[in-house]
């Protein structure tokens, strides 16, 4: 098993805003990596279908409704490089600039809006800055 392990599949959202700002989310005291921000999302379950996964922890973390066909794939991140979590985690972030209904903290969590370089300042979880640090140059890239 060692040659061959196992991973653990967790889609995330980076929902931009009409001012492309992002939406980030602080985990909760309790959880892996609790008070470190993060793009909202969660685990793929069994043979689940991603951006129906991503769809379904949205609206349970925030309580609005996206659209499978309007998320975009951007990049995934892994454990290599970034600080160990547990293992194979791999993260696959989509992005999104539509939804519908009033955001909200279901779980009680904070959440807000801010710029790439707000968020660049906020203590985040590894793999969310290994993502946050490529969305920027996306965003450079794309003179935004
Ligand atoms: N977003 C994010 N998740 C990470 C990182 N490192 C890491 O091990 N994870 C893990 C924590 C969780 O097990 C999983 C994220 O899924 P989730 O948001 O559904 O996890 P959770 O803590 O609410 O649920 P659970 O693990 O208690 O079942 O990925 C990271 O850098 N960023």
């Amino acid at each position: 098993m060692e040659e061959n392990p196992t991973w653990i599949p967790v889609v995330a959202l980076a929902l931009r805003d009409a001012s492309a700002r992002v939406l980030l989310q602080q985990r909760l005291p309790h959880k892996h990596h609790g008070g470190l921000w993060e793009f909202p999302g969660g685990k793929v379950e069994s043979a689940e279908n991603p951006r129906f996964a991503l769809v379904r922890e949205i609206a349970e973390e925030l309580g609005i409704r996206i659209e499978t066909t309007k998320l975009s794939p951007l990049f995934l991140a892994d454990e290599a490089g970034v600080e160990a979590g547990p293992a194979g985690v791999v993260l696959l972030l989509y992005t999104c600039r539509e939804w519908r209904g009033a955001i909200a903290g279901r779980d009680g969590q904070q959440w807000g809006w801010f710029t790439l370089d707000e968020a660049a300042g906020l203590p985040l979880a590894p793999m969310d800055g290994d993502l946050l640090s490529r969305l920027k140059i996306l965003d450079a890239v794309a003179g935004q």
